[in-house]
């Protein structure tokens, strides 16, 4: 289900040795995760150039079958970390949740600590985060997100197009989705990235995700494309969701993907604004909260896949 097609990457000058690069998942959502703080690295291209090396090693059989980002890990003054992400194609992710709940339970392993309380910079703003170890010795890592936003321009979201229908009142974007012979309508908007939600009436096991979800992210009514996703509402906390990540593919679970359909969800009244929402996805479940102050908050498991340093 994770894409590889990892050609693509920024091209990183790193002039000291002994980079830690490894492999972590949120819910089944894999990263490989490069620790630049402290180092002397800067980043050659922002977007489009080839790192054979780095791509080598994500799609290397001994990790498993590629991953679904790579994610720096880097010095920000006033911060605990800063991060950028890219997606297995090479373009951007401005902000990816799985990934900022990963680098919290790295920062909390690095400090020996059952729990750690710290704050994040991502390319769209500042992320508080917490993480605790449970009973069991796993970790849930919880982050907020940030705002949603419906503004068609920051989306971006080419409002001329024939599929949009409308924006609702103060709230996401309606946008006309066919589905082989039915037509359903989406919801767009943006949680620091464009998310496209597609609401069923039946599991997403009956959508042909990966069909459906290339055709959709690649609608020029989003210029920069979009990240979509299929989402049957369970009850009023709960939603079972399959994500198709713009520059990734299908992926076993989206944070910002889940925060997303609970907006979305949460405008259309079908689920009530501040309840801790379970959003099932294949590599486990996420929690969603869009407090009534509207920040989101997004919580679940996450894993370090390669031991630790000793
Ligand atoms: N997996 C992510 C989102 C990663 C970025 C996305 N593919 C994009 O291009 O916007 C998450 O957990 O939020």
């Amino acid at each position: 289900m994770r894409a590889i097609g990892a050609s693509l990457w920024p091209v990183i000058e790193i002039e000291s040795t002994g980079v830690p690069i490894e492999r972590w998942n949120g819910c089944g959502n894999a990263f490989q995760i490069l620790d630049l703080r402290g180092r002397s690295a800067k980043i050659v291209s922002g977007t489009i150039a080839r790192a054979p090396d780095l791509a080598r090693r994500a799609a290397a059989p001994e990790r498993g079958a590629g991953v679904d980002g790579l994610v720096l890990m880097l010095d920000e003054p006033g911060a605990d970390v800063r991060t950028a992400m890219w997606n297995p194609d090479g373009s951007r992710g401005a902000i990816c949740g799985n990934a900022l709940r990963c680098i919290t339970h790295w920062i909390a392993d690095e400090r020996a600590a059952a729990t750690v309380a710290l704050e994040m910079v991502s390319d769209v703003g500042r992320h508080p985060a917490r993480a605790r170890r449970d009973g069991q010795g796993h970790w849930h890592a919880e982050v907020r997100l940030g705002r949603a936003s419906f503004d068609a321009e920051s989306l971006p979201l080419d409002t001329g197009h024939g599929s949009v229908v409308a924006q609702s009142a103060g709230g996401p974007w309606r946008v006309a989705v066919d589905l082989d012979s039915e037509r359903r309508e989406g919801l767009a908007l943006s949680v620091g990235n464009p998310h496209l939600i597609v609401p069923l009436e039946g599991p997403p096991t009956d959508v042909d995700v990966v069909r459906h979800g290339a055709s959709l992210e690649r609608s020029a009514a989003f210029p920069d494309r979009v990240n979509v996703s299929f989402v049957q509402v369970v009850s009023p906390t709960e939603l079972r969701q399959r994500t198709f990540e713009r520059g990734a593919g299908e992926t076993l679970a989206c944070g910002s993907g889940a925060c997303a359909s609970v907006v979305a969800l949460t405008t259309t009244g079908t689920l009530e604004r501040g309840a801790q929402v379970t959003v099932h996805m294949a590599g486990g479940d996420l929690g969603v909260t869009w407090t009534r102050d509207g920040e989101l908050w997004l919580s679940g498991a996450t894993e370090r896949e390669t031991p630790p340093p000793q």
